[in-house]
């Protein structure tokens, strides 16, 4: 099982071929899941609504308006989009957000965040139904709490919560880096293969910020619960190659144990 998590900083820019390897996977009988992001989106759109978008690491200040915008934004027009991009090569996608069947079920997760949640539960059954239907499920960053409140999740921790419920073997979330760069001196390395403890010392060195910093955290919490492999690629670099599964070169981050003998494999 993979889980790829699509950022909204890519969705413009994404390679087709990205589209073309899903197509490669679902006719491998290769099962997935797809996590959206959609941010830029929903940033643009409350702009043009006269409300200023306010982050605190990487997470979305979210009041009730801005929920509602989330909601159609994310829920509507980025998850409709994506699954049309699939549908158009035969993959028969589903569109779903984290409150539809309480695919996630949530808690609120910061008062000075407002409405934004925490995943607690995944809903792995409906998932299961969902691909042994041979469907594909493309799920917007959405959640649910056990009253009925809708909460807008960030999309890399909801892709981290399904990888990780789900058993996933790897989590691959496509951005619009090349993975993870690292200053050194006054040029910049791209890191192929990271541990969280470097991961975790190069947030406090301040090396890591902004967006990168949820999908790290996600990452090293998938890695903590038996995902093998958390990728970060970028979605403008995909391939689509026979007889491989490959989305593209990025970081790769894995437990220390792993990554001392490491053998990395394509995705
Ligand atoms: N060390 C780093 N290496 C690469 N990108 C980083 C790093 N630290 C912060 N970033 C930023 O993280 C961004 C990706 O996060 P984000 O914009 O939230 O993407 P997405 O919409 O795909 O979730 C990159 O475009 C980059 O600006
Ligand atoms: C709580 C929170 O921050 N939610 C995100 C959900 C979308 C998202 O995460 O999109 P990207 O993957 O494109 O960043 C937001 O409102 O932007």
């Amino acid at each position: 099982m993979i889980v790829l998590k699509l950022g909204g900083s890519i969705l413009e820019q994404i390679d087709p071929a990205f589209f073309d390897q899903c197509r490669k996977l679902w006719q491998e009988g290769i099962p997935f899941i797809v996590v959206h992001g959609g941010g830029p989106f929903v940033s643009g759109w409350m702009k043009q609504l006269g409300k200023e978008p306010v982050f605190v690491d990487g997470r979305r200040v979210t009041d009730e308006d801005t929920l509602e915008i989330v909601q159609m934004v994310l829920s509507g027009q980025v998850n409709k989009n994506l699954v049309a991009e699939l549908g158009k090569r035969g993959v028969p996608a589903l569109g779903i957000s984290g409150a539809d069947l309480k695919m996630l079920q949530v808690v609120p997760k910061d008062a000075g965040l407002g409405l934004v949640g925490e995943v607690t539960e995944v809903n792995k059954k409906a998932f299961l139904q969902i691909i042994e239907a041979g469907w594909v499920p493309v799920l917007a960053p959405l959640g649910i709490d056990q009253s009925g409140q809708i909460f807008n999740v960030n999309a890399d921790e909801a892709a981290g919560a399904v990888a990780q419920e789900m058993g996933a073997g790897q989590l691959v979330i496509v951005s619009d880096v090349d993975g993870i760069f690292i200053q050194e001196g006054d040029h910049k390395r791209l890191l192929t293969c990271a541990t969280p403890e470097m991961v975790e010392r190069y947030i406090e060195e301040g090396q890591i910020t902004g967006g990168m910093i949820p999908k790290v955290r996600s990452a090293m919490k998938c890695l903590e619960n038996d995902v093998r492999e958390v990728w970060i690629v970028n979605g403008e670099k995909a391939r689509c190659m026979d007889g491989e599964n490959y989305f593209g070169q990025g970081t790769c981050l894995l437990q220390e144990e792993v990554s001392k003998n490491v053998s990395v494999s394509h995705i």
